[in-house]
């Protein structure tokens, strides 16, 4: 494993070092062997209770191996193989401008296709809203009622899955549908159309990443370049057996178990297609006002929290993208070493990172406590927080903190600071006289999240 230093941060003072999650070696790459674990969803409802049993004992397993599964007798087959005809209809019949009616035009679309063709990726992608509204384009004239029955099948599985999963969890059947409150959950289902190699413009159908949501439900109409790092570090190719959908851990389930279950990095390759492909995933995710944290049980001395609280909504921001976007941000956290893989050294000078989970920004303090001035910076974007020394202080005559960061750093209006701090010193908000401000705060070593909103200022 090649060790990554974050760039742009003055290394005498201050290091990360550590592994990307991401970072492999391109001799762990090639798995032909299908090791995906198979888990039958009809025998976790079974009324044989030894079969019950039996059933949960082997997902406990393959959630803790692979966070990755067939699931069959979930979802019956006559109603994928509609849904993805009906889909198949939608990018051969339905006509570039027709579909080009889809395109992002604001943040709030709850449907949207765009078509992307490059050395990076090669598909045309369909994303509706799945839940707790359904949305769906107006044609072909079948899709809506065909794929609305699929995902609500889709639905009841999901929430199925989520009390077998807290069963084996050891909490209460309810605990992931309470945490999540997933009577709102908030689904988007892409679907991907990627065209055979020979009319692609490069290898690459999707590049790695992770999913956001608890977990992701994906059928397919043909095998074929679909592939997911294992937790052994493998890339091993899904190939889902008949009458089945196959199920993929995403980033809520790792932040709701502290890391216990893994959100696992996937991409999809066409080199060897020789036909289109065309793919359903539907991201299961919690309600979008959901503050998703490690939750307690997860967390103790060897296992402090590694992931800051955040609702849904603000972590499918926070990469700038919206919510239909659903991209994942967990690789911003993990590089940043929240996801406590990483060893923080902090050197001499007490220099703090901070990540700011909006586009707003920090508001400086004087000795009195009045704000001094402001600073924003764009969203996940580091930016180092070095406390003054008196000759500094004197020099300046005015912050106890100078920003400072490579990034590009924007200005802009407004005041929300949600904050982390990577190290034992942190900010805290303060208010003083009506007044608001930050500052500092002993936090162990354990990363503190001061995510409350001081009013605008000025
Ligand atoms: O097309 C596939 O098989 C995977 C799609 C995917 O990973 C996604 O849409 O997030
Ligand atoms: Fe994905």
């Amino acid at each position: 494993m090649a060790e990554t230093v974050v760039a742009g941060i003055p290394t005498s003072d201050f290091k990360i070092t550590g592994t990307l999650h991401y970072s492999h070696d391109e001799s762990l790459i090639k798995s032909d062997r299908d090791e995906t674990p198979t888990v039958d969803y009809s025998l976790l409802y079974s009324n044989d209770l030894d079969q019950r049993a039996e059933a949960l004992q082997h997902l406990a397993k393959a959630c803790e191996d692979y966070g990755f599964f067939y699931l069959i007798n979930g979802v019956p087959e006559d109603v994928v193989a509609e849904a993805l005809k009906a889909l198949s209809d939608f990018f051969n019949q339905t006509t570039l401008d027709e579909k080009g009616e889809y395109k992002k035009k604001n943040p709030t679309d709850r449907v949207r296709w765009f078509s992307n063709y490059n050395s990076e990726e090669n598909r045309e992608c369909l994303k509706v809203v799945a839940h707790p509204q359904y949305h769906c384009p107006s044609k072909p004239a079948h899709l809506r009622e065909t794929l609305g029955e699929y995902l609500k099948r889709s639905h009841e599985v999901e929430l199925g899955l989520a009390r077998a999963l807290s069963k084996i969890l050891g909490m209460e059947e309810t605990f992931i549908e309470k945490a999540s409150k997933l009577q709102a959950g908030f689904d988007v289902t892409s679907v991907n159309f990627y065209p055979p190699s020979s009319q692609s413009k490069g290898p690459v159908g999707l590049a790695d990443h992770t999913d956001p949501g608890l977990f992701v439900s994906l059928i397919q109409d043909v095998n074929g370049g679909l592939q997911i790092l294992s937790q052994k570090g493998k890339w091993i190719s899904v190939k889902i057996p008949p009458n089945a959908i196959f199920i993929n851990f995403g980033d809520q389930i790792e932040f709701l178990t502290n890391g216990r279950y893994k959100s696992n990095v996937h991409h999809v390759v066409l080199e060897n297609n020789k036909v289109s492909r065309i793919s359903i995933g539907t991201l299961h995710g919690p309600a979008l006002e959901a503050s998703i944290a490690p939750d307690p049980e997860f967390v103790n001395q060897s296992h402090p929290p590694a992931f800051p609280g955040m609702t849904y909504k603000e972590y499918l921001e926070f990469n700038g993208f919206d919510e239909i976007d659903v991209q994942s941000s967990i690789t911003q956290l993990r590089f940043y070493g929240l996801h406590g893989k990483h060893d923080i050294q902090v050197g001499k000078g007490a220099l703090v990172p901070l990540i700011s989970f909006t586009n707003k920004g920090l508001k400086r303090i004087g000795k009195d406590g009045n704000i001094i001035g402001s600073t924003w910076w764009q969203l996940g974007c580091l930016v180092l927080i070095r406390r003054i020394d008196k000759e500094e202080k004197d020099a300046i005559g005015e912050a106890d903190y100078v920003l400072q960061g490579k990034n590009s750093i924007k200005g802009g209006k407004g005041a929300l600071i949600p904050l982390i701090s990577l190290c034992s010193k942190g900010l805290k908000r303060i208010e003083k006289d009506g007044k608001h401000g930050w500052e500092h705060m002993e936090t162990n070593g354990v990363p503190c999240a001061c995510i409350e909103a001081p009013p605008p200022v000025g």
